[in-house]
């Protein structure tokens, strides 16, 4: 970890992010400083931008402004070692999917140098080092992903909804080992869920990303002061209010189609319905 204690663990300021030049941006004038030891939860509704800004933070996007930075470094241009990022995609490699067992998988990428933290891991996600990987479930996969990205000792950890598919006793175990890792190395955690069972106890901070904005940067929260699921739904219902106030000033609307549009699909669609 760097030694200079005053380094915010992540700094970002005024982040604005467009997928194409001249498109609106996803992601505009974001906002996020986590001191070191923090556990924060990025919540947000679908398409809020949740998965765009930690994939931006993990250095795998680049943007204009040179405005983020982790421990001090400037993710994209000069990206900080310590840092890990854990997201859905990884399981749809083909390489994850393929006819190796755990432990080669695991020793392939430093499982060895680990030992310690790796063994715990195994026991915390229970994972059995004879599996292979292409005969394994969903749950089981994410559970070798995440032994895999949590051995080394990581300053700051991204983590987009990667708990989604293990069982109730493997996460609650997980979300315990994280906030340890939080207490006891002062390691950094943003985490993107939008599931908020047991996670009571283990936020000291909340980000709510709102259509790309981040009205709510920090919240401060205590342990349990309050139900977040109830807090979740509460925000959620203004930005959807927010999201149809913004595209019908655009003309636009989701849901069932009740204009000419929908005649013409239906005769669009007749033709290809083979079902009578
Ligand atoms: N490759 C892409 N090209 C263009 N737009 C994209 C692309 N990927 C995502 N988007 C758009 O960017 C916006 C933010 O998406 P993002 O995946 O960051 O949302 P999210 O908050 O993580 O959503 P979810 O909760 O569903 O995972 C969405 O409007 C989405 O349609």
């Amino acid at each position: 970890m760097p030694s200079d204690d005053s380094l915010l663990a992540i700094d970002c300021n005024d982040l604005t992010f467009a997928w194409r030049d001249g498109d609106e941006p996803v992601l505009e004038g974001i906002n996020l400083q986590l001191d070191r030891g923090d556990c924060c939860l990025l919540m947000g509704a679908n398409g809020a931008g949740k998965s765009t800004f930690l994939r931006i933070l993990a250095g795998k996007r680049l943007t204009k402004t040179r405005n983020c930075r982790i421990l001090g470094q400037d993710v994209f241009m000069n990206p900080p070692g310590g840092v890990v990022y854990l997201g859905t995609e990884w399981s749809n490699n083909p390489v994850v999917r393929s006819d190796i067992v755990v432990s080669h998988f695991l020793d392939s990428v430093g499982g060895y140098r680990h030992r310690a933290r790796r063994d715990r891991l195994l026991q915390i996600l229970d994972v059995d080092l004879d599996w292979h990987m292409h005969e394994i479930s969903d749950g089981e996969r994410r559970r070798v992903q995440l032994c895999m990205g949590l051995m080394t000792e990581w300053d700051v950890l991204l983590l987009d909804e990667v708990t989604v598919d293990l069982d109730v006793l493997v996460r609650a175990d997980l979300i315990d080992f994280l906030k340890n890792e939080s207490q006891t190395r002062g390691a950094t955690i943003l985490y993107a869920t939008h599931i908020f069972d047991g996670l009571g106890e283990f936020p000291n901070k909340i980000c709510h990303i709102q259509l790309g904005k981040t009205p709510r940067a920090l919240v401060h929260w205590k342990p349990n002061q309050a139900d977040l699921f109830k807090v979740a739904l509460e925000w959620l219902r203004e930005d959807r209010i927010l999201r149809r106030e913004k595209e019908e000033a655009k003309g636009r609307m989701r849901g069932p189609k009740t204009d000419s549009s929908y005649k013409d699909a239906q005769t669009f669609f007749e033709k290809y319905d083979y079902s009578h």
